[in-house]
C-alpha cells in the first residue's frame, strides 16, 4: 500500500479559494434583498394584499439567497497527482466498477457498452479492476451486446493503452477521422479497430428487435419468458481475467447481473440495483473501492481511477479520510450547461465545507463506509477499533444486517477488516449470487436503511450522501480538465421536465424522511453549513410556489391597477437586484466558456421547470405522505451524439455547434407540464396588451396609494422574455408547437385569472 515516508511529495492537494470579490457581490445582493423587505414592511399599511404576497415571495427568495451565500462562501477542490502514484504506492488497491441500466429502449445498448468499454480501458492494472453491469430491464439484447463488446474489448483496450488514446469510448473516438500520424502501424491498427467497432455496432443494431439468438444459443435460456418486472436472478460471468498472456490479460473481469423481480415487490429502482451490485461484487472480487456510473457516463479521462486513488491513498495516511471521491457530471451535449454551472459554484462551495454531495454518477465509494462504518469505528491506522470489532463482527448482528448468506457475511467481514480479495474463480460464486439476488433477500435486513444505497427516495444519490456525511465522514471533489466523465441530458422538453420532477420529488422525500438535515443540524455529525447546503437543495420543489406567484404578480397588478414595485428612488433596489443577479449569473456562465445564449436558455428553463416540474413534485410528495401513491423512477431517455470532437484526442466539444437547426429548440407534448407555462405566458401577454391600450386607466383606483405603471409592465415583459420558448411554441407545429388542448386549457385558466384580477 502507500509508502508514508514524508520526504516524498503528496499524492494530492486540497485547494481552497477565498473569492473575496464574489463574497462581496453575494453580500451586496443579500443586502439589497433585505432592504427591499424592509421597504415592504415600512409601507405595508399603505398597500393592499399584493404587497403582502410580494413580501412573502421576496422573503423566500432572500432566504434562498442567504443559504446560497453561506454555501458558496469557501469553495475547495482536490488536485490529484497521479504521476506520483507509482513512486509512492507499490500495490494499487482493486476497484469494482458498476454500471446500471434499466431499459434497452430508452438507454440504447450501444451506448451502454461504450460506457463499459471506456471503463475497461482506463489506465489501471487490469487484474485490479472488475466491471459489473446491472440490467434492471433484464434484456437479452443488453447481455448480447455486452458479450459482443467483451470480444471487441480485446482489441480496443490494448489499442487505447498502446497509443495512449484519451477518449476511450469508441463511439466518441471514431467520430473523428484518422489523426495525422507518421506511424504507419498506428494508421493500420486504427483502421482495423475502427472496422471492428463498426462490426460491433452493426451486430448490436441488427439484433435490436430480432430475437434469433434466444433460440440459437443456450446461453440465453435464462431470458426466455423473462419480463422486466417478473423474472428470476441472472448472473453471468461474461469475461474473466485469469492473467493469461498477451492482449487477453489487459481486459478486466466483466459480469452481467439482473436481480430477481416480482410484480408486487418493491425493488427500489437504482438504489436496489446498486445494493445487489455491492453484494455480488462482494462475493466475487470484494474490492475496497467501488466506482459507480450511469450507463451513459463514459470515462473521458484515462487516468480517472488513478486520480481518485491519489485522494484515498493520501487520505489513508491521515485520520480525517474521506468516504467518497466525486467527479462532477459533465455532458457532451449542450442541454445541461446549467447543471455544470451549478455543480461548479454550488457544488464547489459544498466541497469546501464537509465535501461534495454524492451525485449518482462518477463517484468512487469505499466499501467499508457503505457497510455502515463511521470514522470513530477506526483506529489511527485505519483498522477497526476493538469496540467496533466487537460491535460489527458479532455473528448474529452481521446476519441481521447483511442477510442470511454465510458467504456474503464472510465477505463483509473481510472487507471491514481490509483483507485482500478472494483469489478463487468468479464462476464459483454464481450459485451464491443467485441467492443474494432474491426479492426477499433484503427483507428485515439493514440494506437500504443503514447499509448500502439508501431507499425511500428517487434521488437515492443525495439520500445516500446525507447518510454518509451524517456519520461524520468527509468527501472530496476533483474537477479535472478535460472532464472525467461525459454523458447526455435530455433537450428542453417532456423528458427534461420529467427528470426535473423526479429530482425535486426525490429531494423533498429526503427532507421528510429520517435523513432530514433539519434533524441532522441538531443531533448528528453533519456540520452546520453542510446541513444548510442539504437544506438548500432538498427544498428545490418548494421554491416553485413563490416563483409561480411572482410570475403572475406583475400581470395581476397591471390588470388590477395596483402597484407591485416601490416607487421613486426605492425602485432602484429592485432594478439593482435584478441587474446584479443577471450580470452575476451571466459571468458564471461565461467564465466557464458558455455563451450568452446558453445563459439565457438556462434562465428561461429555470423558470419553466420551477413553475411546473417542481410544482408537480410537491403534489407527488403530498400524495405520498397521504399514502395515496408512490413516487416512481422513470428512466431518462438517452441519445447518441453524432457531432465530431474538436480533434481526435482534444478536449470535448459540445454539440450545439452542430448543423442541426432544431438543436436548442423547446419541445412540447400534451402533458400537463406545459400548462403552467402557457398559462403564465397568456396572462402576461393579456396584461401587456391591456396596458398598451390604456385599459388600466379605466379601472378605478380608489383607496389605493398608487396604481400600476410602466414598472409593472416591464415586469410582465421580463416574464414573457423568460417564457419565450412558449411564445414560439404557440406558433410552431409538430413537436415544437404547444398542442391545442394545452392552449385551450390555458386560455380558460387565463380568462378566469383576468376576470379575478379586474373584478377583485
Ligand atoms: O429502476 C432503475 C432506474 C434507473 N436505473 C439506472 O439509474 C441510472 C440513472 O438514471 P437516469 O434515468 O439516467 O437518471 P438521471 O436523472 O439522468 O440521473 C441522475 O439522477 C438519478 C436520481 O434521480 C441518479 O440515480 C443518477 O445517478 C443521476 O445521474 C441509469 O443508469 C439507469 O439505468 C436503474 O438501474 N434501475
Ligand atoms: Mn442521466
Amino acid at each position: 500500500m502507500a509508502d508514508s515516508s514524508s520526504s516524498l511529495p503528496p499524492l494530492c492537494e486540497r485547494i481552497s479559494y477565498k473569492r473575496y470579490f464574489l463574497r462581496a457581490v453575494d453580500l451586496t445582493i443579500l443586502g439589497l434583498l433585505f432592504s427591499l423587505l424592509l421597504h415592504r414592511i415600512l409601507h405595508m399599511s399603505q398597500n393592499d394584499t399584493v404587497w403582502v404576497v410580494a413580501f412573502l415571495c421576496e422573503s423566500c427568495f432572500s432566504f434562498t439567497w442567504l443559504l446560497i451565500t453561506c454555501v458558496k462562501w469557501s469553495p475547495a477542490e482536490y488536485k490529484p497527482y497521479p504521476d506520483r502514484l507509482d513512486e509512492r504506492v507499490h500495490d494499487l488497491p482493486s476497484v469494482d466498477m458498476f454500471v446500471t441500466t434499466a431499459d434497452p429502449v430508452r438507454e440504447p445498448p450501444i451506448l451502454v457498452v461504450n460506457t463499459v468499454l471506456s471503463l475497461l480501458a482506463v489506465n489501471y492494472p487490469a487484474n485490479k479492476l472488475a466491471c459489473y453491469l446491472s440490467d434492471d430491464g433484464c434484456s437479452p439484447l443488453i447481455y448480447f451486446s455486452l458479450k459482443e463488446a467483451s470480444k471487441f474489448a480485446k482489441i480496443w483496450v490494448p489499442f487505447c493503452k498502446k497509443y495512449n488514446v484519451r477518449v476511450r469510448a469508441p463511439f466518441r473516438y471514431f467520430l473523428n477521422p484518422l489523426p495525422p500520424s507518421e506511424d504507419s502501424e498506428f494508421s493500420k491498427e486504427w483502421e482495423i479497430t475502427k472496422r471492428e467497432y463498426e462490426k460491433l455496432s452493426k451486430k448490436v443494431e441488427n439484433a435490436t428487435g430480432d430475437s434469433y439468438w434466444l433460440d440459437s444459443d443456450g446461453d440465453f435460456e435464462a431470458f426466455s419468458n423473462a419480463e422486466p418486472n417478473d423474472h428470476s436472478t441472472i448472473v453471468k460471468v461474461v469475461w474473466e481475467n485469469k492473467g493469461g498472456v498477451g492482449d487477453e490479460k489487459e481486459v478486466p473481469h466483466i459480469v452481467y447481473i439482473s436481480r430477481e423481480k416480482k410484480p408486487n415487490y418493491p425493488h427500489h429502482y437504482k438504489a436496489g440495483a446498486m445494493n445487489f451490485l455491492v453484494r455480488v461484487s462482494g462475493l466475487m472480487t470484494n474490492a475496497p473501492y467501488m466506482l459507480n456510473v450511469d450507463c451513459d457516463m463514459y470515462a473521458n479521462e484515462a487516468d480517472v481511477v488513478r486520480q481518485a486513488m491519489c485522494i484515498f491513498l493520501e487520505g489513508s495516511m491521515n485520520k480525517d479520510h474521506c468516504a467518497f471521491v466525486q467527479f462532477p457530471q459533465d455532458f457532451y451535449d449542450s442541454n445541461a450547461d446549467e447543471v455544470v454551472v451549478l455543480q461548479l459554484y454550488i457544488g464547489g462551495g459544498i466541497a469546501g465545507i464537509q465535501g461534495p454531495l454524492y451525485g449518482g454518477s462518477g463517484c468512487f465509494h469505499t466499501r467499508r463506509v457503505m457497510y455502515g462504518l463511521s470514522p470513530n469505528d477506526l483506529d489511527d491506522n485505519g483498522s477497526l477499533s476493538s469496540f467496533a470489532t466487537s460491535q460489527f463482527l458479532a455473528e448474529e448482528s452481521l446476519a441481521r444486517d447483511f442477510g442470511n448468506s454465510e458467504e456474503m457475511v464472510k465477505s463483509v467481514v473481510d472487507a471491514l477488516q481490509k483483507k485482500s480479495n478472494p483469489q478463487n474463480s468468479l464462476t464459483n460464486s454464481l450459485d451464491l449470487a443467485q441467492e443474494i439476488g432474491h426479492c426477499h433477500y433484503e427483507y428485515q435486513t439493514s440494506w437500504g436503511k443503514t447499509i448500502g444505497w439508501l431507499y425511500d427516495s428517487t434521488t437515492e444519490d443525495v439520500n445516500t450522501s446525507i447518510g454518509i456525511h451524517s456519520r461524520g465522514w468527509t468527501s472530496a471533489y476533483i474537477l479535472p480538465e478535460p472532464p472525467a466523465f461525459l454523458g447526455c441530458m435530455p433537450p428542453g422538453g417532456p423528458d427534461a421536465m420529467l427528470q426535473q420532477r423526479r429530482w425535486a420529488a426525490g429531494l423533498l422525500e429526503v427532507l421528510f424522511n429520517k435523513q432530514s438535515p433539519l434533524i441532522g443540524m441538531f443531533c448528528r455529525k453533519l456540520r452546520f453549513r453542510q446541513s444548510l447546503a442539504y437544506f438548500c437543495i432538498f427544498t428545490w420543489g418548494l421554491r416553485s410556489i413563490p416563483e409561480l406567484f411572482y410570475c403572475l404578480l406583475p400581470a395581476y397588478c397591471l390588470l388590477h391597477n395596483s402597484s407591485l414595485f416601490p416607487k421613486g428612488v426605492c425602485l432602484g433596489i429592485v432594478v439593482s437586484v435584478v441587474g446584479m443577479h443577471c450580470l452575476y449569473t451571466l459571468w458564471e456562465f461565461m467564465s466557464l466558456g458558455f455563451t450568452v445564449q446558453s445563459w439565457y436558455a438556462s434562465q428561461s428553463f429555470g423558470r419553466v421547470k420551477t413553475t411546473s416540474s417542481w410544482l408537480f413534485s410537491i403534489l407527488d410528495i403530498i400524495l405520498k405522505l397521504l399514502g395515496i401513491s408512490k413516487t416512481v423512477f422513470v428512466v431518462t431517455k438517452k441519445t447518441i451524439s453524432k457531432t465530431k470532437l474538436e480533434s481526435g484526442d482534444g478536449p470535448s466539444q459540445k454539440d450545439d455547434n452542430g448543423p442541426n437547426p432544431d438543436s436548442g429548440k423547446f419541445e412540447f407534448d400534451g402533458s400537463l407540464y406545459f400548462l403552467p407555462g402557457t398559462f403564465i405566458l397568456l396572462v402576461n401577454l393579456t396584461a401587456i396588451a391591456g396596458f398598451s391600450m390604456g385599459l388600466q386607466r379605466l379601472s378605478c383606483s380608489y383607496g389605493r396609494s398608487s396604481g400600476s405603471s410602466l414598472t409593472e409592465a416591464c415586469g410582465c415583459i421580463l416574464v414573457v422574455i423568460l417564457f419565450l420558448p412558449f411564445l414560439k411554441g404557440l406558433f410552431e407545429k409538430g413537436k415544437f408547437g404547444i398542442p391545442l388542448s394545452t392552449i385551450s386549457k390555458a386560455v380558460f385558466l387565463a380568462v378566469l385569472f383576468v376576470v379575478f384580477s379586474v373584478r377583485n
